[in-house]
């Protein structure tokens, strides 16, 4: 997979934040996922591609469009595609920071198929790859990583979901001594954050969505990050589901090559509400500005792209405005 081929995603992701970006703060979350799915899935027959979503909206009967096996693309390489129109209905609903439109693709089999269920996840940058241990207790971890960055677990600030599920991981960071930044929703810009000097987070842990989590493994995969992460079925149907998507063994720790495989991988976002990392879609006369980040695990490039869109020159922006 080609440097071309990767910038024509941003096209794809910079389609659906601008369409759902129009909803922040209007608290309809649904609405504001569907501008996303409906811009998303139009954006994608320009692309020359032969792709298959592996990670979308659900099966194929709960979802009209992006459900997982849908074909999407004008014709060309055979890719597998993670979408997520909008990370973070909750937050472009409210206007809160950190909601983004993602993608991650893989040549055909690249990613692991995760079920729509619940996961387990630690999530660090380069420096501390190699030291995490998802079955190690929270403060050991910490300890691992502010040895590798080189300061003390007092001066590491760590993101978790702000989730009763969450208290045990809390409590014992704050007995340790970290920082601890609690989001509401949203769990894949962060895991992007963490492995990106300045944005000053250095590792998210906790559970939430298994979808989220291969798309955040592919990010960090380009980053030269780590995670960690396990399935967390919570009762039988989610095994069974588990299974039937091909994953055997639930309670096995995933690497990140467990849930990207190979030498070869995109991730592409663009922010729809601000981030810390990147700007939210800001719309002005007949036309909006986006910003998004494009990375490529064989070359390492992480590419940031501003871009300012003319509608009168865009119709697929213009149509979801
Ligand atoms: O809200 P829950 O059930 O704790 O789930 C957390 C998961 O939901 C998300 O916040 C995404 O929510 P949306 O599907 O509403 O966009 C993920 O980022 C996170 O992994």
């Amino acid at each position: 997979m080609d440097r071309e081929l990767a910038l024509e995603f941003v096209r794809v992701t910079e389609a659906a934040a601008i369409a759902s970006g129009r909803w922040m703060g209007k608290g309809e979350k649904n609405a504001a996922d569907g501008a996303a799915v409906d811009a998303m899935r139009e954006a994608f027959d320009s692309v020359a591609i032969s792709g298959r979503v592996v990670i979308g909206e659900g099966e194929m009967d709960e979802a009209p469009m992006l459900y997982i096996g849908e074909e999407v693309g004008g014709g060309g390489m055979e890719v597998d595609i993670a979408v997520d129109p909008l990370e973070g209905t909750n937050l472009v609903a409210k206007g809160l920071p950190g909601s983004i439109a993602v993608l991650a693709i893989a040549p055909r089999g690249g990613l692991l198929h995760a079920p729509d269920m619940y996961m387990e996840k630690i999530c660090v940058g380069p420096k501390a790859a190699g030291k995490i241990d998802i079955n190690a207790p929270v403060a050991e971890n910490l300890k691992a990583v502010a040895t590798a960055l080189d300061r003390k677990v007092e001066d590491l600030t760590i993101v978790v979901l702000d989730r009763e599920r969450h208290a045990k991981i809390i409590g014992e960071a704050r007995e340790a001594g970290a920082r601890i930044k609690l989001i509401t929703d949203g769990d894949v810009s962060p895991a992007i954050n963490v492995a990106i000097d300045g944005t000053g987070v250095h590792m998210l842990i906790g559970t939430g969505g298994a979808p989220e989590g291969v798309i955040a493994a592919a990010a960090l995969k380009c980053l030269g990050g780590d995670m960690q992460a396990r399935l967390y079925p919570e009762n039988q149907a989610d095994i069974d589901r588990a299974i039937k998507m091909g994953i055997t063994d639930v309670n096995k720790v995933l690497t990140i090559d467990d849930m990207v495989y190979g030498e070869d991988a995109f991730f592409v976002a663009t922010a729809i509400t601000q981030g810390d990392l990147l700007n939210g879609v800001r719309y002005f006369g007949g036309g909006a500005r986006t910003h998004s980040i494009v990375m490529r695990y064989k070359s390492g490039t992480v590419r940031f792209v501003d871009a300012i869109h003319k509608f009168e020159r865009k119709p697929l922006f213009v149509k979801r405005v």
